[in-house]
């Protein structure tokens, strides 16, 4: 197949190839009813049934490609983008997934509980940029803003390593790293402690500023967006006297409002309103101590808000 050619006026757009983010990704584009088949080792998938493009690239590279507007819409970490330093980049979308932070490490059993303390030693991390942004507003701490514009700042010795940056202080090339954590338990594995984080991060919906086909890229923008909403909350519906409704609008206020509807039986409503499912539990204990009956919680398995 000739794809270069089967590529024209798609709008392209970039998602992981592996690691974390892939599987939540190709989650969200199946929910958002985007179909591709992928052959066998070939980066790049037509949809059958929208006039796009999957291309299939590393973390790192996506924020690099949407900048330079080669891609139109991308998925990515926060970290990426900013590691990046794509200007030609809009973050428009927070996925809700791939959630960790960028943390300074040092060995558990160091004496450095200051970054500060780091200022001039050796540091490895994937993400130089950040990295080095960072140790320049320690080292600023240490010596003053003037003395590190100038020549007096002592420089903190950053190094590049594409994986496995926990092992560098275990082999003695590093005094510290700058690496992602969720769980902890990696850094734990490798005999580390965080002494700081330099940035929280989440998958994001980015995309060019310039891209080949806006309106299209606004429909998957939409569609992705109401398959995180989905996720994020449930339907809430109950009956209760219509006396009550002030204080169940408290507990329930919907995400505009909520949905008010009579009852045969005069005095009562149902009413229907979205809740966010990690609060759930809770809310349904409030509106049964508060007089509502017949409580429901029903899934939603997709979304379309108006403009926020
Ligand atoms: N432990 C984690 N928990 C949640 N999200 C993570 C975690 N580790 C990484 N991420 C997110 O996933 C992105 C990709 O990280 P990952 O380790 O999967 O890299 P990768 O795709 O394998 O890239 P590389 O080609 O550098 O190996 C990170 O930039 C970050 O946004
Ligand atoms: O705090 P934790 O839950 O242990 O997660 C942190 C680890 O996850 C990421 O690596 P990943 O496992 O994706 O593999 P990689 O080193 O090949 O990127 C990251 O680089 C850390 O090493």
């Amino acid at each position: 197949m000739d794809l270069v050619n089967h590529l024209d006026g798609r709008l392209l757009m970039a998602v992981p190839k592996k690691g974390r983010l892939h599987d939540a990704a190709l989650s969200l584009l199946q929910g958002s009813d985007i179909q591709f088949h992928r052959h066998n080792r070939l980066d790049i998938a037509l949809c059958h049934n929208l006039p796009i493009a999957l291309v299939f690239l590393g973390a790192a590279d996506i924020p690099v490609f949407v900048g330079e507007g080669r891609c139109d819409l991308g998925i990515t970490g926060q970290d990426q983008v900013a590691e990046s330093r794509a200007t030609g980049v809009e973050e428009i979308l927070e996925l809700g997934f791939g959630k960790c932070r960028l943390q300074v490490q040092v060995p558990a059993n160091s004496d450095i509980w200051d970054p500060t303390k780091l200022v001039g030693k050796h540091i490895v991390s994937s993400f130089t940029n950040l990295a080095t942004a960072y140790f320049r507003r320690m080292e600023e701490e240490v010596y003053g803003v003037e003395a590190v514009n100038g020549e007096g700042g002592m420089k903190t010795v950053m190094k590049y390593v594409g994986g496995s940056v926990e092992a560098a202080c275990a082999l003695g090339v590093a005094d510290g790293i700058v690496d992602l954590v969720e769980s902890g338990e990696t850094m734990k594995a490798a005999g580390l402690m965080a002494i700081d984080t330099v940035m929280e991060t989440q998958a994001v919906l980015i995309r060019s500023k310039n891209p080949r086909n806006p309106d299209l890229a606004d429909v998957i923008h939409s569609r992705i967006k109401g398959v995180i909403t989905a996720k994020k909350y449930v339907l809430c519906t109950y009956n209760v006297p219509r006396t009550l409704l002030p204080r169940m609008h408290e507990i329930t206020p919907g995400k505009r409002a909520p949905t008010i509807t009579s009852l045969e039986d005069p005095g009562w409503v149902a009413v229907n309103a979205m809740v966010e499912k990690k609060k759930i539990a809770d809310v349904m204990d409030r509106l049964e101590v508060a007089g509502a009956s017949d409580i429901l919680v029903l899934q939603i398995s997709n979304s379309r808000a108006g403009k926020d």
